[in-house]
């Protein structure tokens, strides 16, 4: 099943939750594959700072994140991976590419937001918005790509309006957006359990995604609590970029103060080990299979 499919297959059982830890690059992808994830959350902030090493304030283009994406997309073809696509990056037309390149891509589902195109992360003070009628163009402009291409990616209408706008305005907005074919809506940076559990109910039946962003300004909810308040998917985007802060920075500090590294708890997995969790067994099988004698004797 390809994995827009097997992602709406997920979203249509009945009481589960999508658990997506975020990842932002191809290493980060196959250490949560191999923890056992059945879906991945490619996060824009993270693909900004791994790949241009800038903050998340609309500095990466399509071709950034497409390529990203396409990448991690291809690692484990079984596993649907949800891509932040931000604003669309630019008007309908560019909407309509988005969609275009993300379904190449191989991805299975990607969000769309009505920030300006010079957006920031959504956990950040001062948005700026689009009007509603400019956001529904991007949501419409993206359902009408993916008729047009006869695809099945599923469209994830994100609203930042809440910060400046409020509760009811935002809800509208999504509303708006799920009537021009969005399957699954997104409120941005909601500040209550109550608000959360009760976008999922105004918005029934329609999924709705939890964007669970340590130290933003949403309340910490567990996977338990989550799927208890309603909602499908729950996105983790700061999983994988936070622990490699801290434990990057850890081994640079050690290394910096003691000339060495191996003190530090954790850094003495061998390059084997982790070109294991890379697939390295399959490429030489690969290899082998197709007549290769470069790795017959093992590496
Ligand atoms: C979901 C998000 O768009 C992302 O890029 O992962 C960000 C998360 C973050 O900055 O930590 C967001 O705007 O919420």
């Amino acid at each position: 099943m390809a994995a827009a499919a097997r992602l709406r297959a997920f979203l249509a059982e009945k009481d589960k939750i999508v658990v997506c830890p975020g990842i932002h690059d191809g290493f980060t992808a196959r250490i949560s594959i191999e923890a056992g994830f059945e879906c991945l959350y490619m996060t824009g902030a993270g693909t900004t700072m791994s790949r241009l090493g800038m903050p998340d304030l609309g500095i990466a283009t399509l071709n950034d994140m497409r390529e990203n994406a396409g990448m991690i997309a291809s690692l484990d073809r079984k596993i649907p991976l949800i891509a932040d696509a931000d604003t669309g990056y630019g008007g309908p037309l560019m909407v309509g590419r988005t969609v275009e390149q993300y379904m190449q891509a191989g991805v299975a589902a990607l969000h769309l937001e009505d920030q300006v195109v010079n957006k920031r992360c959504g956990h950040l003070r001062n948005k700026e918005i689009v009007d509603e009628e400019t956001y529904v163009s991007r949501i419409r402009a993206a359902a009408n790509k993916r008729a047009e291409l006869e695809g099945d990616i599923v469209i994830i209408a994100r609203t930042d309006s809440l910060q400046s706008l409020g509760y009811d305005a935002a809800v509208s907005r999504l509303k708006a957006a799920i009537a021009v074919g969005a399957d699954v809506a997104f409120l941005e940076g909601f500040t209550s359990k109550e608000e959360g559990e009760k976008v999922c109910g105004e918005l029934s039946p329609t999924p709705v995604l939890l964007n669970m962003v340590g130290g933003g300004v949403t309340p910490d909810i567990t996977v338990a609590e989550a799927r208890e308040m309603g909602f499908k998917i729950i996105i983790f985007p700061g999983l994988a970029l936070s622990a490699v802060y801290q434990s990057v920075a850890a081994a640079a500090k050690e290394l910096k103060d003691t000339g060495r590294i191996r003190a530090v708890k954790g850094h003495l997995a061998s390059p084997k080990a982790i070109f294991e969790v890379c697939g390295l067994k399959d490429a030489i099988a690969f290899d082998v299979a197709a007549g290769g004698k470069l790795y017959t004797k093992g590496v």
